[in-house]
């Protein structure tokens, strides 16, 4: 019963790099539906983690299970045709294209990808065209974009273009989506923009979020639970604000010379 409420679970899951455990007999669970935040002190393994989980790294030890299917070290494009997406890692986005041109690029699958049909089948391929245009601006209706939609993906802002990566994400019906410090350098108000894209995504959409954040004012806002990472394994799992209390959390920062920000 548990396990059919978990969309993603971790076990014992070990990623060595020559002797350094950066992930260490890791185990956790992300319950579907949920928002679920991943922080740590510098080097605590959250983007190794995240690594394993996305296929972009190869585990050396333990299971990645989704929706209770052993996933572990299955290929990113795999996971992503399972609904997997990791978003934020880089910038993605077409400069020279527009806003709903960059959506629109994202379905695989397309029938005008393949030169045979798109030769025969003119027709379908129109079709498909513009059921996907439709998708595309539902999309940037959906992130109140709909006034940058033919600007160039180039001039848009930094906090923008990742309200347009959150976008892609909606255009192949992700079911767990991972976000990578989404927060990094975007101003406040755009930060309440894109907390308030994935509130409404999780709630109207029912998208599963995993995302590492440094920033605890947006985790506050957006995420229950938060994991906390130490040394490659979980070290407190509860609330925002259970675990700015927690002298374990705390400890981890201080003795890494960091601390949890909260910045307001
Ligand atoms: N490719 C690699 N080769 C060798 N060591 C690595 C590699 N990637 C990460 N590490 C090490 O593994 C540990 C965990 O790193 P990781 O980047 O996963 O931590 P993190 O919690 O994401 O840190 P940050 O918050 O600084 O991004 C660190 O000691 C790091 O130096």
């Amino acid at each position: 019963m548990d396990q059919e409420q978990n969309i993603l679970q971790i076990e014992n899951l070990s990623k060595y790099f020559g002797g350094l455990a950066a992930v260490s007999d890791c185990s956790l669970k992300i319950k579907k539906g949920s928002i679920t935040g991943i922080i740590g002190p510098n080097g605590s393994g959250k983007t190794t983690l995240f690594n394993l989980i996305a296929g972009n790294l190869k585990s050396s030890q333990g299971k990645v299970l989704f929706n209770n299917e052993d996933v572990t070290d299955v290929p990113s494009y795999e996971l992503f045709s399972k609904g997997i997406l990791r978003t934020f890692q880089i910038a993605h986005e077409f400069t020279n294209l527009s806003v709903l041109e960059n959506l629109m690029m994202v379905p695989a699958n397309q029938s005008g990808e393949n030169l045979m049909t798109a030769l025969l089948k003119p027709s379908l391929v129109r079709t498909e065209e513009l059921k996907v245009k439709q998708k595309a601006q539902d999309v940037v209706d959906f992130l109140n974009l709909t006034h940058l939609s033919n600007e160039l993906a180039g001039n848009l802002s930094g906090g923008q273009k990742k309200l347009l990566e959150l976008g892609r994400t909606m255009m192949v019906d992700a079911k767990l989506v991972l976000l990578d410090e989404v927060g990094a350098g975007v101003n406040r108000t755009l930060l309440k923009d894109l907390g308030t894209a994935i509130l409404k995504l999780n709630k109207e959409e029912g998208y599963t979020f995993c995302m590492i954040e440094h920033d605890m004012e947006f985790i506050s806002r957006l995420c229950n639970p938060v994991i906390v990472m130490a040394e490659g394994s979980v070290l407190f799992e509860g609330t925002a604000e259970e675990a700015k209390k927690d002298e374990k959390v705390i400890e981890s920062y201080l003795g890494r010379g960091s601390k949890i920000k909260d910045e307001n």
